[in-house]
């Protein structure tokens, strides 16, 4: 950590393990279904897999299957929403075959009657977030939140929010720099929400939205990948010694005498600049709920749902090769060029992996030997994304509005000269 307002981050890794489910028992060879997984008793933080060969990973957290979502929640995320609330930009992606507990542990597809205790992620940093915004501490700042929902289906981009069949007149989707190098996604609908009920709405009709089709492994399986986003603008007011200021911004009234330029600021501007600077702070979160990593013929499919396979592969593979790019420090010395254009997915979470963000991977795996070559898989995969550093900053604009406000005075001053 360098200052409050910037911070050297690593990608944290989760690692989650879900319990044996109904429909393994039924879909499982009985000889399969042993579990192959343990957590270590004397490493915290690490998983051992009793394959042919015993292996072990460790990680930021490891989730037992015992483990219930709030404490998914509690030990890795709940942080990281109160580094969204401080400004920094925040990404938490799932990752995992299919059926490894990827929806279930965001809460992709939770409603508002989601039984209180098997919620996912989502509705539970909507729920701190929402209690926070109406706390005494944020009363006196302007809050606008708003929340977006993207699908990457067949390397097209869906704006999962936006309803209309009118494909012909749906803005086009396209994924955009700016000059400082911030990745903005450009003609996908924001929404404004003032509750956790109404988040929930949105997310709800976005999910239905989304592209599932039948595999042999998963009857609802994701076939896309999904980013749910919500952005936080916070304007507040902090004094010039840095605290915050409660008293909200008032316009400058008219002066009663003519400023000339290069003169001390008047006796109006200079009450705002001792009333303390008003700032913008705005920071984007990003739910991602990968789809399944598995391996083509794992999942039986031709057609339309091979199509689909390769595809959401090849971007998979593309996310593997930046991570690999920026998590392999050899690679990172010799190699200045991240592959971010080679898919939609990893264009997209550009900010989020070495860049300007706070990000935590999660990954999910099943316990039964049946899944153990994906799983392994998965570990590795999630392994070297430990590696990648990222260096967020708090999303803050204090210089232009001040230098708007001097800019306000300065014309109404000119204004007055001439009259
Ligand atoms: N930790 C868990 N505890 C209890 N049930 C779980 C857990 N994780 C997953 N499940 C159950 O396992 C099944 C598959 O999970 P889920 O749909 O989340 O998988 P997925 O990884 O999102 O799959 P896909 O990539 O195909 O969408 C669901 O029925 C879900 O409720």
């Amino acid at each position: 950590m360098t200052n409050s307002n910037s911070e050297n981050t690593t990608v944290q890794v989760a690692l989650r393990i879900r319990p044996l489910t109904q429909e393994d028992l039924v879909n499982l060879p009985s000889r399969f279904q042993r579990n192959v997984l343990s957590t270590s008793p004397f490493t915290p933080n690490q998983v051992i897999v009793h394959g042919d060969k015993k292996l072990t990973f460790n990680f930021d957290y490891v989730f037992g299957p015992e483990t219930q979502q709030r404490d998914v929640y509690d030990i890795s995320v709940r942080n990281m929403v109160d580094k969204f609330l401080e400004g920094f930009n925040v990404t938490i992606l799932a990752y995992g075959q299919t059926s490894s507990g990827k929806t279930y542990t965001m809460g992709t597809s939770d409603s508002v009657s989601s039984i209180h205790e098997s919620r996912g992620i989502i509705p539970r940093a909507l729920h701190t977030l929402f209690s926070y915004i109406s706390s005494a501490q944020f009363k006196s700042r302007k809050i606008t939140m708003k929340v977006s929902f993207i699908e990457i289906y067949n390397e097209d981009l869906n704006d999962l929010l936006n309803d209309t069949d009118d494909d012909e007149n749906k803005p086009q989707l396209l994924i955009r720099e700016d000059s400082k190098g911030n990745i903005i996604w450009s003609g996908l609908q924001e929404i404004k929400v003032n509750s956790v009920e109404e988040v929930m709405g949105h997310l709800a009709r976005g999910s239905l939205n989304r592209q599932v089709g039948a595999t042999d492994m998963n009857s609802q399986s994701s076939r896309s990948h999904a980013i749910f986003s919500v952005t936080l603008c916070q304007q507040k007011q902090i004094s010039t010694n840095g605290i915050s200021s409660p008293t909200p911004l008032s316009h400058p009234s008219t002066p009663s005498t003519p400023t000339k330029l290069g003169s001390p600021p008047p006796r109006r501007l200079s009450k705002i600049l001792d009333d303390g600077e008003w700032v913008t702070v705005t920071s984007k979160f990003n739910f991602v709920d990968l789809a399944g990593s598995e391996r083509l013929k794992r999942t039986a499919v031709s057609g339309d749902r091979a199509k689909e396979g390769i595809s959401i592969n090849s971007g998979l593979l593309a996310l593997g090769n930046v991570i690999s790019a920026l998590g392999d420090p050899s690679k990172a010395r010799n190699t200045t060029h991240i592959p971010y254009r080679d898919s939609k997915l990893t264009r997209l979470l550009q900010d989020s992996l070495g860049g300007n963000a706070q990000t935590l991977m999660i990954a999910c795996v099943s316990p039964a030997e049946y899944n153990i070559s994906e799983t392994i898989n998965t570990l590795k995969y999630a392994n070297r994304a430990r590696n990648i550093k990222n260096s967020a900053i708090v999303n803050q604009e204090e210089a232009e509005i001040l230098l708007l406000l001097i800019l306000m005075v300065m014309v109404e001053d000119l204004l007055l000269l001439l009259v």
